[in-house]
């Protein structure tokens, strides 16, 4: 039998373990056995109840009686369903989840349909159909995949046009304009969603300590927030790079960023254009603004990638090519990761096997939520990284075939051991609704840089043992979980991790048979938002003309909304006014109730007194 090699070499061959008649884990096998809901219901049940015959879970086995605790036995299902990939050094490690073989045989014919889907996506179908699209991510690490030279081409030519301009910053030869330090040393990166929460997860992962150039992020429309980082940047504003990230260009959040930080850089005497990049769709409203006020560069976003799978693109590449990091080594990973994924056994493709994970521990209708734990400080964000790629991905009304299914799959962790000490209490002992997906990272420090805080034991001996004891602990009762390692994060291992949950996300949308790539319910919060503003503006029209009257006129809620021709939206009125007079923008007295009914509103001087007299 193929033994499983501890130490760590570099070499292209797959380890495979001796087969093994995988052991059947539930006591009533594939019936999901409904846990009783309170200490009343034990009292009351004398055995828990399950669902009857009719209930749908012709493919749900999820083990919720008692998993398989016998060693041997789980050290049998962990070898046998151990999956490693020599060359990239990561493991997927499924045996502490309970499928069943039947489970595997009925998922088999959705699987194969799946890796075909996944084919042809890869082949440039128009996988996005709701947007008419091709879905593209995957041929940015590989260019010789895209459906024709034109793509081939962009790809390789705008990867190039990265790495020349980042060595050019880099090297100063090019520098801003009137930086004392001579050069380029911070980056302020504005975008948000797919245009930051990638670059985000990487800066925090990969970024060296002393990095050419420091990266910030301004990934939200908070007054509060911008000034903040314009204010920690200080005088280094003018020898910071603004990469201005927007696929579509005319994300409001973006563009209000991009407008406070040029009001900065008027504010300091600096020539914005000078110091700017944009990152977007050609001919989009920020890649025609740029171009026409002369921005230092432009980079393309292509439409067959969307903005969470773009770390890949310029998105991710040029923020990470600037500080520093091996970008074609990202890529290197990814692609080798998306080589495995393309695998049509199951056990010996990752992404299928994590994909299969989460159809069986969430019943393929996201009952259960995925929890996040890195053991890694440096992967502190992947979880936030990954919230947009599953959850915007898979939580949609409607299936390919136009039924309301209101699919989805939850993602939320931080850190470990960290969180141990936060929420897996919860975990551990309370509502059963999760699984875990604990990341391992073997590596705890550079080599010659790791000591023995006590006889025979590391500070990364103490994180190992967290995970396993966490991971043995939940195990213990009865909670799922999945285990990726990988033996240190590099470029590479984050590419590969990356590449795993991207393709990892399209199986199981395939599985569910749902669109990943749109996002529909996106556009009803903006919409919403539109509307508020649009309300706003006709309460200050009210409140300017009433207050144009001698003695000025204060008004009651009731009539505003009335003369707003909006009766009906008095309370998002009253919330509106409520803000506007938290930012001195108007003025608001309260009868003595402080009924927000009391409320008497007005713009500039009034004498109180007199309104409530
Ligand atoms: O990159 P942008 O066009 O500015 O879009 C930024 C974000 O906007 C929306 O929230 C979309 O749902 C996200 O997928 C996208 O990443």
């Amino acid at each position: 039998m193929a033994s499983i090699s501890g130490a760590f070499s570099p070499s292209s061959t797959l380890l495979r373990p001796r087969r093994h008649q995988s052991v059947v884990f539930s006591a009533f096998p594939f019936r999901r056995l409904r846990p009783p809901q309170s200490i009343a219901d034990l009292s009351r049940s004398s055995s828990p109840s399950y669902p009857s015959s009719s209930t749908n879970n012709s493919l749900k086995s999820g083990p919720v009686c008692p998993v398989e605790k016998d060693p041997k036995k789980l050290w049998d299902r962990y070898v046998d369903w151990l999956y490693q990939h020599k060359e990239l050094g990561l493991f997927l490690d499924v045996s502490r989840i309970g499928f069943t073989d039947e489970f595997l045989e009925k998922m088999e014919p959705k699987m194969q349909k799946a890796f075909q889907a996944m084919k042809e996506l890869e082949k440039g179908a128009i996988a996005n159909p709701d947007e008419k699209r091709m879905v593209g991510h995957y041929w940015l690490r590989s260019p010789h995949l895209s459906p024709n030279t034109y793509l081939k081409d962009q790809i390789e030519k705008t990867l190039d046009k990265i790495c020349e301009f980042a060595e050019a910053i880099i090297s100063a030869k090019i520098k801003p304009p009137s930086s004392p330090a001579g050069r380029f040393t911070q980056i302020l990166s504005v975008g948000i969603g797919g245009s930051s929460l990638g670059p985000q997860f990487v800066a925090e992962a990969l970024a060296p300590d002393n990095p050419p150039l420091k990266i910030r992020f301004i990934d939200n429309t908070d007054p509060a927030g911008i000034d903040h980082q314009i204010a920690q940047l200080g005088p280094e504003l003018a020898s910071t790079l603004v990469i201005v990230i927007s696929k579509s260009g005319g994300t409001p959040e973006t563009r209000n960023g991009l407008l406070e930080v040029q009001k900065a850089f008027r504010e300091a005497g600096l020539n914005f254009s000078k110091q700017g990049v944009a990152i977007t769709q050609e001919n989009s409203l920020l890649d025609n603004t740029a171009r026409i006020e002369g921005w230092l560069a432009r980079f393309p976003m292509f439409d067959w990638v969307g903005g969470r799978t773009s770390e890949m693109s310029a998105v991710g590449l040029l923020p990470a090519a600037l500080q520093g990091m091996d970008i074609r080594e990202m890529l290197a990973g990814a692609a080798l990761m998306d080589e495995a994924a393309r695998n049509t056994v199951v056990r010996e493709n990752p992404a299928a096997l994590l994909s299969m994970c989460w159809y069986w521990a969430s019943d393929g209708v996201g009952s259960k939520d995925m929890v996040v734990l890195p053991y890694k400080d440096s992967l502190l964000l992947f979880s936030r990284y990954l919230q947009q790629l599953v959850m915007e991905s898979l939580g949609k009304e409607f299936d390919l075939d136009g039924n309301r299914v209101n699919q989805g799959l939850t993602v939320y962790g931080n850190k470990g051991s960290t969180d141990q000490h936060a929420y897996i209490q919860q975990l551990r002992e309370g509502v059963h609704n999760f699984f875990v997906t604990f990341i391992e990272v073997l590596r705890d420090r550079p080599p010659g840089h790791d000591w023995e805080l006590e006889p025979g034991v590391t500070c990364g001996d103490y994180l190992f043992g967290m995970l396993h004891g966490t991971r043995s602990a939940l195990y213990a009762n009865d909670r799922e979980s999945i285990t990726v390692t990988v033996q240190e994060v590099t470029p590479r291992s984050v590419g590969a991790m990356i590449a795993l949950y991207e393709r990892a996300v399209g199986i199981y949308a395939a599985l569910i048979n749902i669109n990943a790539y749109h996002q529909p319910g996106v556009e009803a919060g903006k919409r919403a938002a539109g509307e508020v503003l649009a309300l706003q503006k006709r309460v200050l029209a009210v409140l300017n003309e009433a207050s144009c009257k001698e003695p000025v006129e204060p008004l009651m809620l009731d009539e505003i909304a009335d003369r707003c021709h909006a009766p009906e939206e008095i309370e998002m009125i009253y919330k509106i006014i409520q803000h506007m007079a938290a930012n001195d923008r108007a003025l608001i007295a309260e009868g003595s109730c402080g009924s927000p009914r009391s409320v008497k509103v007005f713009l500039g001087e009034c004498n109180v007194d007199e309104m409530y007299a």
